[in-house]
């Protein structure tokens, strides 16, 4: 029987099988860092009298808590100030290379990672962060993991965790024009739910993700966490080694050739089986949005709002019915009645260039409505650069939004100055939508750049289809 790519990965990293539980003792080839969750790590890396075992394959970034308003823009909380400090401190003390708000390189820390041609298939990628998943895209094998974890990373460059079960996600057909890959995620974990991934690494595959862009595999890959699942892959093919070929730091002539046969030969064999498999028709994927405060809690946004009694179990019908009380949302009504008054272009789900272009392009020649504040925030300093190039910043602020000149996690997570007031509302192109996400009591809709900027021109939830051709 043949192997899967997380297979064949997971097979090529495993210095010890079967340790202590059962876990699998893996190497490590590229340890990220930010801010949050890693000043506890060094001082324990400290305290026991460690250093950095590979500070060459260590690279950290600030972007939970950084403003991303200016460049002498202020912190908002001290803790978040002292965070961004300590990893800046820590990183120089121990030789590894840090990105700060400002430089070239600066950004969220899954957005920069590919830019800088850091991840290549194949790699096994940890990062004290949920959504390192992303990284998958690039059929590397790369998942979130704790404090503790970052410590034994640091100290050691490998990582003990129990190996995971294959779950394939086959997407057959072609996505209808104005289906992102936004939408496809999110009718997916609206259909297995958040928990339908748990204990498996999902392989994205199919003539659908095989025409998906390294950004929207991304998109993809980043919010195999919401399902539960340990980390999301796509098989490295034509689209990953074109992107590749790009960076900086990717081998020349006969070596890249040699490198991209080996690429080749880490895609799942044709005769590997996988311990689940779940089949999605691309065709019937429309643009999608949230309803509720869990990212299964989805719907078309042609949709009305569920009521509880729609659901089948009663966990979720308590769920459903906790959500609209929050959302304060009426069963039977149309999601598209919704009124909204924010709206958020940005995150390490859809910050990247491509998902500025896509939100430009619905905003083009047309204006934020009034009373809605939009605010674009770029995945990194190379995407700002890039959106500047290409004259979007020019586009943004023409329609009336607030394009932010420095990168960072932004209203994502509401963990800086970005953050919704009570009773706001936002479609936001984020991953989460729990309870205070944002801010507190605020309520988040997540969705696709499309979607977020069509609502933000006519100030209720809209798919730019139904914007008719308004553009002055
Ligand atoms: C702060 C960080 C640990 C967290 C994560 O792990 O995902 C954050 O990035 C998030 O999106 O909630
Ligand atoms: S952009 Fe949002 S989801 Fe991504 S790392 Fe930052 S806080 Fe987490």
């Amino acid at each position: 029987m043949g192997s899967t790519l997380a297979q064949k990965v997971w097979a090529g990293h495993t210095v010890r099988r079967g340790g202590f539980g059962g876990d699998d003792l893996l190497y490590v080839d590229l340890h990220l860092l930010h801010e949050v969750n890693t000043p506890r790590a060094f001082d324990g890396l400290r305290a026991a009298g460690r250093t950095v075992r590979r500070p060459d394959l260590t690279v950290g970034t600030e972007d939970h808590n950084v403003p991303t308003i200016s460049l002498t823009g202020l912190f908002d909380d001290p803790a978040g100030r002292r965070q961004a400090a300590q990893l800046r401190d820590n990183c120089d003390a121990f030789g590894i290379p840090v990105h700060r708000r400002g430089d070239d390189g600066h950004g969220i820390v899954h957005v920069i990672g590919p830019e800088q041609g850091l991840v290549r298939p194949g790699m096994t990628v940890v990062c004290c962060d949920s959504h390192t998943t992303t990284l998958g895209a690039f059929g590397a094998l790369a998942f979130g993991i704790g404090t503790s974890q970052v410590e034994h990373v640091l100290a050691t460059q490998t990582l003990w965790t129990g190996r995971p079960k294959d779950m394939a996600v086959t997407v057959t057909g072609t996505l209808p024009a104005g289906a992102t890959a936004k939408d496809l995620v999110m009718t997916l974990i609206a259909r297995i739910g958040t928990g339908g991934g748990q204990g498996h690494i999902i392989e994205y595959r199919g003539e659908a993700v095989d025409a998906l862009s390294m950004e929207g595999r991304m998109t993809l890959c980043n919010m195999s966490v919401e399902a539960g699942s340990k980390a999301g892959v796509v098989g490295p093919d034509e689209t990953t080694f074109a992107y590749l070929r790009t960076r900086p730091g990717m081998p020349e002539g006969a070596d890249w050739d040699a490198e991209v046969a080996h690429w080749k030969s880490l895609r799942t064999d044709p005769d590997a089986e996988f311990d689940r498999e779940v089949v999605l028709d691309a065709s019937t994927i429309r643009p999608y949005v949230s309803w509720g405060t869990n990212p299964a809690q989805s719907a078309p946004v042609d949709a009305r709002v569920p009521g509880p009694d729609e659901f089948a179990t009663p966990e979720e019908r308590t769920a459903a019915e906790r959500a609209l009380t929050y959302m304060d949302l009426r069963p039977g009504s149309r999601l598209q009645d919704i009124g909204i008054d924010t709206v958020f272009v940005g995150s390490c789900t859809n910050g990247r260039i491509e998902d500025l272009r896509a939100a430009a392009e619905v905003l083009r020649g047309r204006r934020v409505a009034d009373g809605v504040r939009m605010l674009v925030v770029p995945g990194s300093a190379a995407v700002h650069r890039q959106a500047v190039d290409e004259g979007l910043d020019k586009v943004f602020t023409g329609a009336g939004a607030d394009f932010r000149p420095i990168a960072g996690c932004s209203m994502c997570c509401g963990l800086n100055e970005d953050r919704m007031k009570a009773g706001q509302r936002a479609v936001s192109t984020s991953n989460r939508n729990f309870e205070g996400r944002q801010g507190k009591q605020a309520r988040t809709h997540i969705a696709s750049p499309e979607v977020a900027a069509a609502s933000a021109v006519t100030g209720r939830i809209t798919a730019p289809a139904d914007l008719g051709d308004g553009r002055s």
